[in-house]
């Protein structure tokens, strides 16, 4: 019985030391710099609130391109700006991939989304998406009217809060939900419509905050062992697809009810009509399928809405913290604009100092610090490490706009760094919000048109002042999108 106790602790050691030795030693070789972390788990257990701030200072260590291991699976981050261009726009085609074990499978659980899916799906889909929403007027002069229609309602609302402290979020929400809705379904709603309620009450579902990596995703076998879900936390990110696929399912098929073939009024119509061109040539169309025309509406609402409706409420929060750049802004308003007319997008052209303001809320929220993982299809060399097929790629779009080396002083919200010496703006190409290469966000000409209207139509009315005496706090939550905690503003009419 002894001896038998003996055998099996041998044996157990002896395991053991196999999987630690090949824990550190069965690593490919040539890697980029970087660690291993622990057995099993990796460098999960030490990423921190935010992942961010702790790859900046692993850069620091490792130089800008380093590994690590989250679970089994080998991540290699891109730390700076010359490491994701390096790698997202010179060998574009290579990174474009999603992985398929991130957290994006967990909230998308059929996979025939855009933001999720990679190969020729993902790559049709964007084109598509790309062509037909600049059909409808997609960061065209076209779309202007029907943004600044929907800001006469926001503004309205907003006016019935004015002087008090206001929870502005759910409307910020909502008007830039309506926003891709015109495109997407050629409808605009009522705040108080239900199926923009049950929109948005679905998208409150998503305030856990999607992590940057899914651990049932990443120990499938795990997962499927009962009482699980609660320790992965799977069941609220279920409940988060669910619901959202669910609205934007019903929303979508009001439109595709009434669709004749040949219409062309809107994205959904444009997909009807590609998919029934398909069907006549090819009876098993699997690209333009009815499932991936639900998924990508969910997509396109979900990730229009919460990106521009946070970034715009950061952009109040710095007014309320900065008076005197706010006060510069309403001059700029003031003196290109005046008091009567409406904004126009074109205005920019004479405002940079509100140009430079805006890019600078881009710079310091970095809304999306991490981007969203990408994936490399093919095995290639960077800088002479290897980096093999189907690492997952995070790149830091944080870290380039807070590099100290290149800003100076990025902790300070400084718009002026952006006005060159002749008093014009001055873009950079280090502000990467919207990342860059071929999955660079398809929604960036719609964000930065919001982003000019709603900021300057704001300021135009109102006067941002500490709600309840309290300066905002820039805190946030952790997890995939940087969204803030404090949700409060006062507008004080002008
Ligand atoms: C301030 C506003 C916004 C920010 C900061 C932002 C940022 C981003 C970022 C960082 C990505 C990931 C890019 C990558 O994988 O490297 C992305 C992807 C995406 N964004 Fe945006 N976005 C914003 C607004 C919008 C809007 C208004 C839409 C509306 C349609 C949109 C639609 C998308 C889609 C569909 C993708 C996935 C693209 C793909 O996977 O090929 N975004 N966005």
């Amino acid at each position: 019985m002894a001896i038998d106790q003996n055998l099996m602790w041998i044996w157990c050691l002896l395991i053991l030391a196999l999987t630690i030795a090949y824990w550190y030693l069965g690593r490919p070789k040539n890697l980029p710099p970087g660690t291993a972390g622990l057995p099993i788990v990796g460098f999960l257990p030490f990423l921190g609130e935010s992942p961010q701030k702790t790859f900046k200072k692993l850069g620091e260590k490792f130089g800008n391109i380093f590994h690590f291991y989250a679970g089994s699976r080998l991540v290699v981050v891109l730390n700076d700006f010359s490491a994701i261009q390096e790698a997202f726009v010179k060998n574009a085609e290579i990174f474009a991939g999603r992985p398929h074990d991130s957290v994006l499978k967990e909230s998308s659980f059929e996979n025939q989304g855009l933001i999720s899916n990679d190969g020729a799906f993902w790559k049709e889909h964007r084109r598509f998406i790309i062509r037909n929403l600049k059909n409808y007027g997609f960061g065209k002069m076209s779309f202007e009217p029907l943004i600044l229609e929907e800001i006469d309602q926001f503004l309205k609302e907003l006016n019935k809060h004015a002087g008090k402290t206001y929870n502005i979020k759910q409307l910020l929400m909502k008007s830039a939900s309506n926003n891709i809705c015109i495109m997407v379904t050629g409808r605009i709603f009522n705040y108080n419509d239900p199926q923009m309620v049950k929109f948005q009450t679905a998208m409150k579902l998503g305030e856990i905050g999607l992590p940057l990596f899914s651990s049932a995703a990443l120990f499938p076998w795990l997962s499927k062992l009962p009482g699980t879900n609660k320790i992965f936390n799977r069941q609220p990110i279920r409940n988060y697809s669910e619901s959202t696929i669910d609205v934007t399912s019903t929303i979508a098929r009001n439109v595709v009810n009434e669709y004749e073939d040949g219409l062309q009024g809107n994205y959904i119509h444009a997909y009807l009509t590609e998919r029934n061109s398909r069907l006549k040539v090819e009876e098993n169309e699997d690209i333009f399928t009815e499932t991936g025309l639900y998924h990508i509406t969910r997509d396109l609402l979900i990730a229009g809405t919460d990106t521009t409706a946070s970034t715009l409420l950061f952009s109040f929060f710095y007014m309320t913290l900065y008076p005197e750049i706010q006060k510069k802004v309403q001059n700029e308003i003031d003196s290109v604009i005046g008091r009567e007319r409406q904004p126009s997008y074109n205005d920019r052209f004479n405002m940079p100092y509100t140009e430079a303001t805006i890019l600078e809320v881009h710079r310091i929220v970095s809304f999306v610090p991490l981007s969203v993982p990408h994936r490399n299809v093919k095995e290639l060399t960077i800088r002479g490490y290897a980096i093999p097929k189907n690492s997952i790629i995070i790149p830091n779009l944080w870290a380039v706009h807070h590099d100290p080396n290149y800003w100076g002083d990025p902790e300070t919200f400084r718009p002026e760094r952006f006005i060159g010496p002749d008093g014009k703006f001055n873009s950079s190409e280090r502000v990467i919000a919207f990342s860059m290469g071929k999955r660079a966000c398809v929604g960036e000409p719609l964000a930065a048109m919001e982003m000019f209207l709603y900021f300057v139509s704001v300021l135009k009315h109102f006067t941002l002042i500490p709600p309840d005496g309290k300066m905002p706090s820039l805190a946030t939550y952790p997890g995939i999108a940087a969204r803030p905690k404090f949700l409060n503003i006062c507008a004080v009419a002008r």
